[in-house]
């Protein structure tokens, strides 16, 4: 039934494979973890500028500036850590305390003054059809808590959270357990769902490889 709906339905046709826009490397492997073949996308190294106010909206504005660059239809997403104790900074501006303060304690000090340790990932993607269209954004948020560093220090703020559930760090997980239950796994589901749903059509051509 589902498929005869799904049939029934115009699909809607995208000029190329959907590019998917960041300046981080290591957001992109998970990226390509996680969305395996489900989709078709290529991936655009560029460092958006971001919007500064609510996690959603930074979003969204960074789809319409990518939408631009690429002409095309966009995937992006904006990446917060947000502390309850702090009511949810440093969330989107994680980025700027993690590159002055570091996780070597500095991190972990914001909290110093207070007994609630607990935080959440939060994971906002935004797809655009292309410029001009308005943005479609998918949260997914994983709960924990701030601790001191522990594990690699490869990618980010992971050795400083420690999923609810879990007595690693994200840093100490192995990769494809993170993908399992991260913030960006769980926004990125909502993403392929609403793929499969929307049943979009990408016109490909040679060089829409990844
Ligand atoms: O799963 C993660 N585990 C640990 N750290 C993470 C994760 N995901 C993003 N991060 C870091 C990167 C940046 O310091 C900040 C988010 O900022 P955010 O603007 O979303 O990322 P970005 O500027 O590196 O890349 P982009 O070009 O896609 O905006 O948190
Ligand atoms: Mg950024």
């Amino acid at each position: 039934m589902a498929a005869a709906a799904a049939a029934a339905k115009a699909a809607v046709v995208l000029p190329r494979p959907v590019t998917f826009v960041t300046g981080n490397a290591k957001k992109l492997e998970e990226v390509k973890a996680i969305i395996g073949s489900s989709i078709p996308f290529k991936s655009l190294k560029l460092d958006l500028p971001e919007l500064q106010g609510e996690p959603e909206d930074i979003s969204k504005e960074k789809a319409r500036l990518a939408a631009l660059q690429v002409n095309g239809p966009v995937l992006v997403e904006d990446t917060c850590l947000c502390f309850n104790a702090l009511k949810g900074l440093p969330g989107p501006y994680i980025k700027w305390f993690l590159e002055k303060l570091g996780h070597e304690g500095c991190l972990n000090n914001l909290l110093m003054a207070y007994e609630d340790k607990s935080a959440y990932a939060l994971c906002a993607f935004s797809f655009s059809h292309g410029p001009g269209a308005e943005p479609l954004t998918f949260l997914g948020k994983t709960p924990g808590k701030i601790v001191p560093a522990r594990g690699p220090t490869d990618f980010g703020w992971d050795p400083v959270f420690q999923p609810d559930g879990y007595d690693q760090t994200y840093a100490e997980m192995a990769k494809e357990e993170k993908n399992k239950i991260s913030h960006r796994y769980k926004s990125l589901a909502m993403v392929k769902s609403h793929f499969k749903e929307a049943g979009y059509v990408f016109q490909t051509t040679d060089d829409d490889t990844n």
